[in-house]
């Protein structure tokens, strides 16, 4: 593990300027962020917004076809991939599963399983796991390498909201214990860990970004979910001002539909706000901090993505 960049000082990746490009089309382009030792970085954004081709650029996986992607040298990356490339009618047990990527001690599959809660399951065949345990063996296989950089792609697959609390916990201790730099790529688009650092928002490119400092406090949703609940998840709560088009295409506020998007093309409210924090666009009152954190609100909360 890299010790000597601590936050503040060289960041451990940093994207700036950066862009894909696929058949003729940009999955994601104008793309500026870093994470630095200790820090947590979220990505939040609509389902195809390039939330996980950033965060592959961001680790290497992917070139940038414009801007560049850095990296620290001798970085070690824990990666949770949001799909996992695994027969599932083959048996396999956690502790395979472990080591499949990398080559690890016995001692360091058992301590990283250990450090999830789940020693009692290195046996175990991966089929029968709860989603819950699943996502704890992944999140282990991506700790026994001690990363630098931790990178959860929708962490929180199959993870019911108590699972979600306690996955978060997780995550955060581990930040704490080891120091490590963690980017998160949230399935949610409102819903983040309250300890996160930096959210960014794409939608294409990045659309905004700030502190997801207003954890929710109102009653209902303390009374629904209890006063951990609330120290443990903040909602950050924006519009976006575009949408993107099935066939990739952009639809904009004002009606104009163009073939990309881009901070600068003119069509966004927001152009040139990338870089505030975006305090004003949060939601401080109780009501929709209830609705973001109940399950089927998030659907409908995608679902109303037009976004003014
Ligand atoms: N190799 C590829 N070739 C062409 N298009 C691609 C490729 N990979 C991703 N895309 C497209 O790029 C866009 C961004 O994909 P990405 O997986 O980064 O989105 P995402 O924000 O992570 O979405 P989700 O929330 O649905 O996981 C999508 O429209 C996707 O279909």
């Amino acid at each position: 593990m890299l010790h000597s960049a601590k936050q503040g000082g060289k960041p451990l990746v940093s994207l700036s300027g950066a862009g894909v490009r696929r058949n003729g089309r940009w999955l994601v382009r104008g793309v500026d962020f870093t994470v630095h030792r200790g820090e947590i970085v979220t990505l939040i954004g609509p389902n195809g917004s390039g939330k996980s081709t950033s965060a592959r650029m961001a680790i290497g996986v992917l070139r940038p076809d414009e801007g560049q992607a850095a990296r620290v040298s001798g970085l070690t990356v824990g990666y949770v991939p949001q799909k996992l490339a695994v027969d599932w009618t083959m048996p396999l047990t956690v502790r395979r599963l472990m080591t499949l990527t990398s080559r690890l001690s016995e001692r360091d599959i058992l301590e990283a399983l250990d450090a999830v809660g789940i020693a009692h399951l290195a046996g175990a065949e991966v089929q029968h796991l709860s989603g819950g345990e699943f996502q704890r063996a992944l999140l282990a296989r991506a700790i026994a390498r001690k990363p630098d950089l931790l990178v959860l792609d929708e962490p929180l697959q199959g993870v019911d909201f108590a699972g979600e609390i306690a996955l978060y916990d997780l995550i955060t201790s581990i930040r704490n214990r080891t120091g490590c730099g963690i980017l998160l790529v949230s399935h949610d688009l409102h819903v983040v860990m309250a300890e996160t650092d930096t959210v960014i928002c794409l939608n294409g490119h990045v659309c905004c970004r700030g502190t997801p400092a207003h954890v929710s406090q109102s009653p209902e949703y303390m009374r629904l979910f209890g006063a951990r609940a609330a120290g443990t998840l903040a909602v950050y709560r924006h519009e976006h001002d575009h949408t993107h088009l099935p066939d990739g295409r952009v639809l904009h506020a004002d009606g104009s539909v163009t073939e990309h998007c881009h901070p600068g093309d003119g069509h966004h409210d927001h152009a040139g706000h990338d870089h505030h924090d975006h305090s004003h666009d949060h939601d401080h009152d109780g009501a929709h901090q209830h609705e973001a954190a109940s399950g089927p609100a998030h659907g409908e909360e995608r679902r109303g993505e037009h976004h003014a």
